[in-house]
């Protein structure tokens, strides 16, 4: 029997009208893996990303997870969870509620629960994502960049994902906490050996969380293959193009290679 890599995407699509966003990509990703998608503004990395999430809905293709496409014929998810982060974590709380009261929301959508029990739960992950048990009570108004996205991972990881999309999740917050944010995702996604896609400008940030990449130009791929190979010799005019454009996109080894 062949085995079906863990996410598989078939000719996908998305077209808003005249804009091909997502023009007929095709890859995979095997369980664990982690897998990077480097390309320049407006490309549609997010857009894929949307799509895998079950977010939107593609205009052709099709997603499989486990072989089995994303939405069953029952109109219902796989049970086979994708959860995501995003850039700006403050965009997607309810700012004036408190860390528990966001947690305990969405550990609810996926488990019955009262308050009472789901106290220990909520600050067993704080610990995990390596903040203090007094964090649950506070506003999330009060959080820095840095500790807000902390919270927006253990919010992810409620949801028990298999896959966790990172759409540009460390490139809102200062050099040093990105460096903590990555050390935390890569820890997370070997204690619960997570597959992982990560959506970024920053090849440096890529080359070090991943180990493919995949090259995206005007809604498709352009090279793909192992990470650091694409780095040191760009086969696609556009990878050369990109590596070329600037700094922010190189690799910086005084930072990457001290979280080593
Ligand atoms: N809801 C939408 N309606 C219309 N056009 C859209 C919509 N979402 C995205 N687009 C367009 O689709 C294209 C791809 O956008 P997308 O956000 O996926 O790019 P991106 O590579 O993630 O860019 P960035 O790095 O700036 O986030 C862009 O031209 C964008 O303007």
């Amino acid at each position: 029997m062949n085995k079906q890599p863990f996410l598989q995407v078939e000719q996908l699509e998305k077209f808003y009208g005249e804009i091909r966003a997502v023009n007929g990509i095709s890859f995979f990703v095997e369980k664990g893996e982690s897998v990077g998608i480097v390309g320049e503004s407006g490309c549609g990395k997010s857009t894929t990303a949307r799509l895998i999430a079950g977010l939107e809905k593609p205009t052709g293709g099709r997603v499989l997870l486990q072989g089995e496409p994303r939405r069953l014929k029952s109109g219902r998810y796989k049970k086979c969870y994708v959860n995501m982060i995003f850039q700006d974590p403050r965009d997607s709380f309810d700012s004036h509620i408190t860390v528990f009261s966001s947690l305990y929301e969405a550990l609810s959508h996926t488990r019955r629960t009262d308050r009472r029990r789901a106290r220990p739960v909520i600050e067993e992950l704080l610990t995990q994502v390596e903040l203090s048990i007094e964090y649950a009570d506070r506003r999330i108004v009060q959080l820095s960049g840095g500790e807000c996205q902390r919270i927006a991972i253990a919010r992810a990881l409620l949801t028990e994902p298999e896959l966790l999309i990172c759409d540009e999740a460390t490139s809102a917050l200062d050099v040093s906490i990105q460096k903590q944010i990555l050390e935390l995702l890569q820890r997370i996604q070997k204690e619960r050996q997570l597959t992982y896609l990560v959506i970024s400008h920053d090849l440096a940030l890529v080359s070090h969380l991943c180990s493919r990449v995949l090259v995206m130009y005007q809604g498709k791929i352009v090279e793909e293959g192992d990470v650091k190979k694409v780095l040191r010799n760009p086969e696609h005019p556009y990878t050369k193009l990109l590596l070329a454009s600037g700094a922010a996109f190189m690799p910086d080894p005084y930072f990457y290679n001290h979280s080593k």
